[in-house]
């Protein structure tokens, strides 16, 4: 029986991981899980599936283990950013879902990694703010690090099995395509966006996911978010990737290698395929989804990005390019700025300013150092904040 421990259980990954294990229960069992907020929904997801460990924030350790008693579930409640980080890296856990959003999922990632677990990576944020230390961490620990973000995964199921060993050139391959559905704004102009209302940003067309990653799809930072997770993943570097518009996330992303040959991994929108491709890995495993049918299955088109109207994808690819601290800043403006849109103290249009005054003001050092990291990323928060307030 393998043992999963899921940060972030609470969120959409969380709920889609939860599916597929129950959908698999002799092989997976849920060991552990995390919650932020939502604590209603994980005392539902305790009394289900049972686990060992929960870890709730601080404040709320003592009402939540009184709750799980009640409710007759003897789950242990571990306690704030440490018992996340215990839980990361319990002994008894082989597979670690790391699906919190945004910075807050980089240290109990780490902790993960450094305990040398298999690791199913959704929470992008933490590679991109830490590139070289995340990779670097994965090689020292022997971590297996498996990409669940839907395009990784696609890419990583096209490109050779072994294809770590040798370089691109080596194996045939050209460039790795990157697909972007292009959002809920998808060919709107730059003056149509400054309007737009968070209840639309967060409307995407294809799958259904939590806010931030649903606004950061809108204004094309998934998609510069995801050009700098496949650089560290896949060893690549921006040049060699090409994003390509595909509003039916149907091809989940594509490798085209020097012959011409071009492979690509199609199936219908649901981050279950995946989940379960990861967990499985190299076996394959029921992910309950719905086989795609390209009789019925709608037209499937490709367009170029418009990156003058959706500035934020080549703000991502400067800030790669950049090196350094630049990836960690763009992330931690990029997080301000979409909570003040969705709390409505910012226009649409905002975003990309807010990140640009961020990385323009800063200086960009070199990011070795985990503590000098974290520090950067929080004073890149504060910078982000009194730029909102500016603007007012
Ligand atoms: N949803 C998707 O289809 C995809 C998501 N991803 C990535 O996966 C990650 C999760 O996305 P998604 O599931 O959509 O997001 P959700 O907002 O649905 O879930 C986020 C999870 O993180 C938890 N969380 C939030 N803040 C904190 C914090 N400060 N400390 C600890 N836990 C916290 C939440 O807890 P609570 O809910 O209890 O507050 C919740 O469990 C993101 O990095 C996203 O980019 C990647 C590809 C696809
Ligand atoms: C499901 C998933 O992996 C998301 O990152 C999704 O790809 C978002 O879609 P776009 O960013 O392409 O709109
Ligand atoms: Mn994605």
């Amino acid at each position: 029986m393998i043992q999963v421990a899921i940060l972030g259980a609470t969120g959409s990954i969380g709920q889609s991981t939860l599916d597929v294990i129950a959908r698999n229960p002799d092989q997976y069992q849920v060991f552990a899980v995390s919650g932020h907020q939502r604590l209603a929904e994980l005392l539902d997801i305790c009394k289900k599936f049972q686990p060992q460990l929960a870890a709730v924030p601080e404040e709320k350790a003592v009402y939540f283990q009184e709750q799980l008693l009640a409710a007759g579930c003897s789950t242990e409640v571990v306690a704030g950013k440490e018992g996340l980080q215990a839980l990361a890296s319990t002994p008894e856990v082989e597979v670690v879902v790391a699906a919190i959003v945004g910075a807050a999922g980089l240290l109990p990632t780490l902790a993960a990694i450094k305990a040398g677990k298999r690791i199913l990576l959704a929470n992008k944020e933490a590679l991109v703010m830490s590139g070289a230390l995340f990779m670097d961490a994965v090689k020292t620990h022997q971590a297996v690090l498996l990409p669940i973000d839907s395009e990784h995964n696609a890419i990583f199921q096209c490109l050779p099995a072994d294809f770590a060993k040798r370089s691109f050139a080596e194996q045939g391959i050209e460039k790795l395509l990157l697909t972007a559905s292009g959002g809920p704004f998808r060919g709107w102009s730059k003056e149509s966006l400054q309007a737009v209302t968070p209840a639309q940003a967060i409307a995407h067309p294809n799958w259904s996911m939590g806010q931030k990653i649903s606004v950061d799809s809108a204004s094309l930072m998934n998609k510069g978010l995801e050009l700098i997770e496949a650089c560290w993943l896949f060893s690549v570097q921006p040049q060699q990737i090409e994003v390509v518009v595909h509003p039916q996330s149907i091809i989940h992303s594509m490798v085209s290698y020097l012959d011409g040959s071009v492979l690509a991994q199609l199936g219908n929108p649901d981050m279950r395929t995946p989940i379960a491709h990861a967990l499985a890995w190299p076996e394959r495993i029921p992910a309950g989804v719905e086989a795609l049918n390209l009789i019925t299955s709608t037209a499937l088109t490709f367009e170029k990005p418009d990156e003058d109207a959706f500035p934020c994808l080549k703000l991502a690819r400067q800030a790669f390019e950049a090196g350094g601290t630049a990836p960690a800043l763009l992330n931690a403006a990029n997080e301000v700025a979409v909570a003040a849109f969705l709390a409505q103290q910012i226009n649409f249009t905002q975003i990309p300013e807010v990140i640009s005054q961020v990385l323009e003001v800063s200086t960009i050092q070199a990011a070795n150092d985990l503590e000098f990291l974290l520090s950067e990323d929080q004073r890149a928060n504060q910078l982000a904040a009194s730029i909102i307030q500016n603007f007012h």
